[in-house]
């Protein structure tokens, strides 16, 4: 039902806005600080980008909500090492939210 994945969405993104390893994630990547950005990157997104969205119920559908997500994690390794501040960031932010979309399942 829409109205519950819509409850689900909302408590997942609260709770990513809260995780420590969200400072990277909570606004679009600055383009004017990361010029290459826009070159590598063809999909940038970003939890208020998200939030935005979840708000103006562009999402259809919980799994709708979950591909967003995922693009954040997934732009964030394509552009940082795995052993950057950002880097390290994306994957502990990837794998709680993963575990959590599970439990809400
Ligand atoms: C997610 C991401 N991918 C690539 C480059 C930069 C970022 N995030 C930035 C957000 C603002 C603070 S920062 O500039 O240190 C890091």
């Amino acid at each position: 039902k829409l109205m519950k994945e819509l409850a689900i969405c909302k408590t997942l993104l609260g709770e990513m806005e809260l995780h420590e390893d969200s400072w990277p994630f909570l606004l679009p990547v600055n383009t004017k600080q990361f010029p290459t950005y826009r070159k590598i990157i063809k999909n940038p997104m970003d939890l208020s980008t998200i939030k935005k969205r979840v708000h103006d119920l562009t999402y259809k559908s919980r799994e709708d909500f979950c591909v967003d997500v995922r693009q954040i994690f997934d732009n964030c390794e394509m552009f940082n090492e795995d052993d950057s501040p950002v880097g390290k960031a994306g994957h502990g932010m990837r794998k709680f939210f993963e575990l959590r979309w599970a439990e809400l399942t």
